[in-house]
């Protein structure tokens, strides 16, 4: 809880505001049955109407006190939350910003957007309500035990026999509250991770005729968490009834022992009337407790998930250098047996990998799927690190750099191409801040796309996705590699980004690329593309089993020789 409560320190001023506020709306509402205690004995018993107007004016300002000091809280108390809540999703937002890849698999995207929406919400709507009620249950319960003790200890007394077990009771409930919350929030987790799911596949899901059995799993998934969040309110419903009983005994018992006071003329009916009054509001108070703890156990349910994410340290990408800036200018790459694997057990991906690819030279990546193409490419960016050997660029290890120098001269095309949403300009100009239009159209006629583009209505000002053009995939994938190339990078990174082009529109891609500068390492799975690399990069298993131009693998390699006769019939044996 420390550190999300940590958040709420800058708006320390606007708390303590709605506190005052809250405390002023308290004590009217706490000296409320004096007066009446007052203008029964002193005004209507002595029949003395001076006594009656007086205190009614004082308890109608003090009213109008009330309803103006609660007014203004409210907006101090929204001010506050809401702002905390803004700091809050920002700081969680910062945070997963730096999570390396390896933390990422530990917290699944569902359970991190229902820690950045649900969560937060949780611990803002405490915060709210604890600046406008929630104080004041407590505190309400405080000032009218004490009230009743300034107006007749003898009776008061019987109003806080029940306290001690009320106190042992609250305190078990708030801790079985927070496990069985906590359990609820992971339950939400997976109903947004169904839906996450089944909204990214619905072309999949109608093709295959499964929307029936998504429904079912989303289905079991919805009722688990009806059962189990039914199942903490019902912890939950125990406490109000608790409460009532124990209040409602005191009540009894000061009441039948009041009226003998009275009988015996050591206490006033004024006496009796403002105990039981406070008696009464600290029932009310108690029935809001109820629904405080509860919100409190979801809350700090919340908090504690909250602070998972926030307390990560170890998982986060770090600058092993100093973070200078350096630009790196020619990319030349150098992998020096290089092994890796994922995490710390299983078996190694890659295994002693050594090749080097000059400047501005390009290396074909082949292999069979599963072989390591993809996370060899991976390191280069320095999303994950070696775990034996050095990755270098321009000669020097990839730890070296600072992240923000290597990362700037690489230009990474992913298998799967991504588009956010946004104009198609936007999306070309997304890799590199205040990208002139000029710049971005000519990415996207290296890339090839630029005549479709200017084929759509709106031109580069069409909106990607849901509410623009649906893309094919080919345009996709060339939009992906236009958006790399407006960077203009020392390092081009295409993992297997032209599968679903056409040849003609292929081959012209790799025409215009012969222009590029940059070192590309190209991951395919066509022949054709890798006989027009410097070199072609053959992995098996994680190992480099073949190194060479085309012809030169042709000799030495046959894997190579079977991949080409699949593709071009043995024709290029000849
Ligand atoms: N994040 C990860 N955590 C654990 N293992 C992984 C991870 N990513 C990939 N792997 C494993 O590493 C191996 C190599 O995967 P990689 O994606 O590099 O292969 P690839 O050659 O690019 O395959 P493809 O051609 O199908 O894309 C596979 O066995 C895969 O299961």
């Amino acid at each position: 809880m420390k550190t999300v409560f940590s958040y709420i320190k800058p708006y320390k001023f606007p708390i303590i505001v709605a506190l005052v506020l809250m405390l002023i709306e308290l004590s009217v509402e706490l000296l409320q049955p004096l007066f009446i205690a007052k203008i029964i004995d002193d005004g209507i018993l002595n029949e003395d109407a001076n006594v009656i107007w007086t205190w009614g004016a004082a308890m109608m300002g003090m009213a109008i006190l009330a309803f103006l000091s609660g007014a203004t809280n409210s907006f101090f108390a929204s001010h506050a939350s809401q702002s905390f809540a803004y700091d809050l999703r920002n700081a969680l937002f910062t945070q997963v910003q730096k999570f390396s890849m390896e933390t990422f698999s530990r917290f699944p995207a569902a359970g991190l957007i229902t820690r950045l929406t649900s969560d937060v919400t949780m611990v803002q709507n405490v915060l709210f309500m604890s600046l406008r009620i929630m104080l004041r249950a407590p505190l309400l319960v405080v000032g009218s035990i004490v009230m009743a003790f300034v107006v007749d200890p003898y009776m008061a007394m019987f109003l806080v026999i029940g306290a001690p077990f009320l106190a042992i009771f609250l305190y078990f409930m708030v801790k079985k509250g927070v496990s069985y919350f906590s359990l609820v929030q992971v339950r939400l987790d997976r109903v947004n991770r169904v839906i996450q799911e089944n909204l990214q596949a619905v072309r999949l899901i109608k093709a295959y005729l499964r929307g029936a059995y998504e429904a079912s799993r989303f289905e079991q998934v919805a009722s688990v968490l009806r059962n189990d969040t039914t199942k903490a309110l019902r912890i939950m419903e125990w406490i109000l009834p608790v409460l009532l009983f124990v209040m409602n005994m005191s009540l009894l018992a000061v009441i039948a022992f009041g009226a003998e006071e009275i009988r015996t003329s050591n206490a006033e009916i004024g006496d009796l009337v403002a105990i039981v009054n406070y008696a009464m509001r600290m029932t009310g108070a108690f029935s809001m407790f109820a629904f405080i703890i509860m919100a409190y156990s979801r809350a700090k349910a919340s908090a504690e998930r909250m602070e998972e994410v926030l307390l990560v340290n170890e998982g986060l990408e770090r600058e092993v250098t100093t973070g200078k800036f350096e630009p790196i200018k020619y990319g030349e790459i150098t992998f020096e047996n290089v092994s890796f694997r994922y995490g710390n057990k299983g078996q190694p991906v890659l295994r002693e990998i050594s090749f080097h690819v000059k400047s501005g030279q390009k290396l074909a990546i082949m292999g069979a799927t599963g072989s390591g193409k993809t996370t060899l490419l991976n390191l280069i960016p320095r999303f994950y690190e070696a775990t034996s050997g050095s990755v270098k660029v321009d000669g020097q290890d990839v730890k070296e750099w600072s992240l923000e120098s290597l990362r700037q001269a690489i230009g990474l095309v992913p298998q799967v191409s991504l588009l956010f949403t946004g104009s198609i300009h936007e999306n070309l100009g997304w890799g590199k801040e205040e990208a002139t239009k000029e710049e971005v159209q000519a990415a996207a006629i290296q890339a090839q796309i630029h005549q479709s583009v200017e084929g759509f209505a709106q031109g580069y000002d069409t909106l990607v996705g849901q509410k623009g053009v649906n893309l094919s995939g080919g345009q996709k994938q060339r939009l992906s590699i236009a958006r790399a190339l407006v960077r203009k990078p020392e390092i081009l990174l295409l993992d297997d980004s032209t599968s679903a082009l056409d040849v003609k529109t292929e081959a012209s891609l790799w025409e215009a690329l012969e222009k590029e500068k940059a070192t590309m390492l190209v991951v395919t799975q066509k022949i054709r593309t890798a006989k027009g690399a410097d070199a072609i990069l053959l992995l098996h298993h994680g190992k480099v089993v073949g190194y060479g131009s085309h012809v030169e693998l042709l000799e030495q390699s046959q894997l190579y020789r079977e991949i080409v006769a699949s593709q071009e019939g043995g024709q290029e044996n000849a």
